[in-house]
C-alpha cells in the first residue's frame, strides 16, 4: 500500500463496527402540507429518527454551490450528490465547466471541438441532447452559445435531436424551449446557414435510458436520430410536439420517437458518413448508452445498420475508467481520492447495492464516475434489476424491499465493514409527479430503512441515514411567498423535479461510542461533509484535505 493511501486512526472511535449508509433518493424536508409526500405517507422510522435532534439528527445543505452547481438557484440531483457524498469534497461540476469553457472561448481550443471541426466543411454538424433549462443534464443556455460559436467557426448545416423533459422543469415548458431554439435557428438561417431540427422524442422514451435498464429505448432514438425513421413524421418540432402533448396522458418525459421531414416527406437530418455528433449533456449516466452505440466498433445492443462514420464527441467525457467518449469538449472535474477508495485501501469491506435504476448512483457517482471496483477481493456490488416499460407511479414500491433484505443478509454475514444503499422510490416516484403514488413510494423506503436498522441493530453496528436532494418532499411549483403557483385555468403545477430544500442526516446505532453527538460548529455542513463523517465511524481521521466532519465525541 503506498504510504498516501494509509489513513490516520480516530482518537476517539474505534474500529470493526459495520456501518450502514442508507442514502433516500429525493428525500428533502420541507414544511408539512398535502404536498409534502413524506409528511403525508406513514413513515415511522425516519420519524422516529428525527426525534434524536440535535445530538443525532440535523439538516445539510445538497443544493447549489454546496454540491458544486453554478448558483443556490440550482437544485440538487443525484449525480452532484452522490458525487460529493463519496468524494468528500466539493467539486465544480460539469454545468460549472461547461459555462467556464464557454464563457473563456476554450471550448473551441480543445482536441474535441478540432475533431468535429473535420465534418464543418463537407458534412453536417449533429447536436443531441436535452432541451431544457433544468441544468441537471444539460442547459439551452449553452446550447445557445455553442450554435454561435460554431457557426462563426465554419459550421454551415446544422441538426438538432432533441429530447423533450418536463422532469427537472414543468410539463408542458418544451413548447417555449422549441420556440427559442426556434428563434435561434431562424437567425442561423439569415445568416445563410442551414440550421434545423431534425428529431426529437422525450427524455425517458428516448434516448436517456441509463444504466442500461431499457436498450430500446435508446433504439428509439437511434433509430429516429440516425435513420431518420420514427412512428410520428412532421414538417416542424413545434407542431409536433403539440400534436404528440394533445394525446390523452402525454407529457414531455414520455414523448414517442418523431422526425421532421421536408415537403416530399424526407428526413431533413439522419446521421451520414462524414457527419459530425456532439451530444450535449455534460451529465454521464444518461448519455453513457449513447455514447457506446455512437463509438464502439463492437456493439451488439441492437442492430444499428447503417453504422455511418463520424466525428463523435461529448460534451464531457463520460466515464473516465472506459475512456467513454474519445473525444470530448469540456474535461470533467477531476475526482480524485474518493472516501471509498481510501476506505478499501485500509481494509475496510464493502458492499453497494440498489436497482438498476440508481445502481450507478452508489457506485459510479460515489467513486467519482468510475466504474468497477477499486479491489474486487474486498467489495461487492450487487445490482436488484429494476421494472422496465413502466412509469414508477404503476410500481411506486419498485424494488426497495428487495434491497433492503439483500442489505440486511450483507450486514449479518458479518461479510462487510460498510453497507451502502440507495432507495430511489421518493425519487423516481417523485418525477411522475403522482402524488398518491409518491405517498406510497415514501412509505415503501421508510419500511426499508427499517429493516436495514433491525440488522444494523442485530450486529451492533451504526447507521448513517441521509439522501442526495429534495424531491418528494415538495410535489408543487410555488411562488415567491411559497404559495402554490396557478396556472392560467386556475389549477395547481405538479413540480416533478427535484428541489432546494436540505437534507436529513441521522447517525445512531448500537456501535456509538458513549459522548458521540454533532458538532454545533458546522451548520452550514452538506454533502461533501458526509465521507469524512462516515471515515470518522470507520475509526479513522479524514484525509486533511476533505470537508471537515459533522460529528464529535465528547467525554461525559
Ligand atoms: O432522472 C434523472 O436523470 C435525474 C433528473 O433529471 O434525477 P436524479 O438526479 O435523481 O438521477
Ligand atoms: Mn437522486
Ligand atoms: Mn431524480
Amino acid at each position: 500500500m503506498g504510504e498516501s493511501w494509509k489513513l490516520v486512526d480516530h482518537p476517539k472511535l474505534g474500529k470493526g463496527k459495520t456501518i450502514a449508509v442508507i442514502v433516500l433518493d429525493g428525500w428533502g424536508e420541507s414544511n408539512p402540507n398535502e404536498y409534502n409526500c413524506i409528511h403525508v405517507a406513514h413513515t415511522p422510522t425516519m420519524d422516529s429518527l428525527k426525534n434524536g435532534a440535535p445530538h443525532h439528527w440535523r439538516l445539510i445543505k445538497a443544493h447549489g454551490k454546496a454540491v458544486g452547481l453554478p448558483t443556490d438557484d440550482d437544485m440538487g440531483n443525484s449525480e452532484v450528490g452522490h458525487n460529493a457524498l463519496g468524494a468528500g469534497r466539493i467539486y465544480a461540476q460539469g454545468a460549472k465547466l461547461v459555462d467556464l469553457a464557454l464563457a473563456s472561448g476554450k471550448i473551441y481550443e480543445g482536441q474535441g471541438f478540432k475533431y468535429i471541426k473535420e465534418s464543418f466543411q463537407t458534412g453536417t454538424l449533429h447536436l443531441i441532447g436535452l432541451l431544457s433549462d433544468g441544468g441537471v443534464h444539460s442547459r439551452l443556455d449553452q446550447v445557445q452559445l455553442l450554435l454561435k460559436g460554431v457557426s462563426e467557426r465554419g459550421a454551415r448545416r446544422i441538426r438538432l435531436h432533441i429530447l423533450t423533459d418536463g422532469r427537472d422543469v414543468l410539463d408542458g415548458s418544451s413548447i417555449g424551449f422549441v420556440e427559442t431554439l426556434e428563434n435561434d435557428l431562424a437567425v442561423l438561417r439569415q445568416k445563410g446557414i442551414d440550421a434545423k431540427i431534425a428529431s426529437g422524442g422525450g427524455r425517458m422514451n428516448v434516448t436517456m435510458d441509463r444504466y442500461e435498464n431499457d436498450w430500446s429505448v435508446v433504439k428509439r432514438g437511434w433509430d429516429a436520430q440516425v435513420l431518420g425513421e420514427a412512428p410520428y413524421k412532421f414538417t416542424s418540432a413545434l407542431e409536433a410536439i403539440k400534436k404528440l402533448r394533445a394525446e390523452p396522458k402525454a407529457n414531455d418525459q414520455y414523448l414517442p420517437p418523431f422526425v421532421i421531414v421536408d415537403e416530399s416527406g424526407k428526413p431533413v437530418g439522419p446521421i451520414v458518413d462524414g457527419d459530425a455528433v456532439v451530444t450535449f449533456n455534460f451529465r454521464a449516466d444518461r448519455m453513457t448508452m449513447l455514447a457506446k452505440a455512437l463509438e464502439y466498433e463492437n456493439f451488439d445492443k441492437f442492430d444499428r445498420v447503417p453504422y455511418p462514420k463520424i466525428n463523435y464527441a461529448g460534451m464531457l467525457e463520460y466515464d473516465g475508467e472506459l475512456k467513454l467518449p474519445n473525444h470530448y469538449l469540456v474535461s470533467p472535474p477531476e475526482i480524485e481520492r474518493t472516501s471509498g477508495e481510501y476506505l478499501v485501501h485500509n481494509g475496510v469491506r464493502t458492499f453497494a447495492c440498489s436497482e438498476t435504476v440508481k445502481f450507478g448512483h452508489v457506485t459510479f457517482f460515489w467513486n467519482g464516475n468510475r466504474s468497477g471496483y477499486f479491489n474486487p477481493e474486498l467489495e461487492e456490488y450487487v445490482e436488484i434489476p429494476s421494472d422496465s416499460g413502466i412509469t414508477f407511479n404503476e410500481q411506486p414500491k419498485m424494488k426497495a424491499l428487495q434491497i433492503a433484505e439483500k442489505t440486511r443478509d450483507a450486514i449479518l454475514s458479518g461479510k462487510f465493514d460498510q453497507v451502502r444503499v440507495n432507495l430511489p422510490n421518493g425519487d423516481m416516484v417523485g418525477h411522475t409527479g403522482d402524488i398518491e403514488a409518491t405517498v406510497v413510494a415514501c412509505k415503501a423506503a421508510d419500511e426499508a430503512v427499517k429493516i436495514i436498522l433491525d440488522a444494523i441493530e442485530q450486529v451492533g453496528g451504526i447507521y448513517v441515514v441521509t439522501a442526495d436532494h429534495g424531491n418528494a418532499e415538495d410535489m408543487v411549483k410555488r411562488d415567491k411567498t411559497g404559495k402554490p403557483q396557478l396556472d392560467k385555468n386556475g389549477n395547481i403545477q405538479i413540480l416533478t423535479s427535484h428541489t432546494l430544500e436540505p437534507v436529513p442526516i441521522a447517525i445512531g446505532g448500537p456501535g456509538l461510542s458513549a459522548g458521540f453527538r454533532f458538532r454545533n460548529d458546522v451548520p452550514n455542513g452538506g454533502l461533501a461533509n458526509v465521507a469524512a463523517t462516515v471515515i470518522n465511524l470507520h475509526g479513522f481521521e479524514a484525509p486533511s484535505d476533505y470537508e471537515q466532519t459533522l460529528i464529535e465525541v465528547v467525554d461525559n
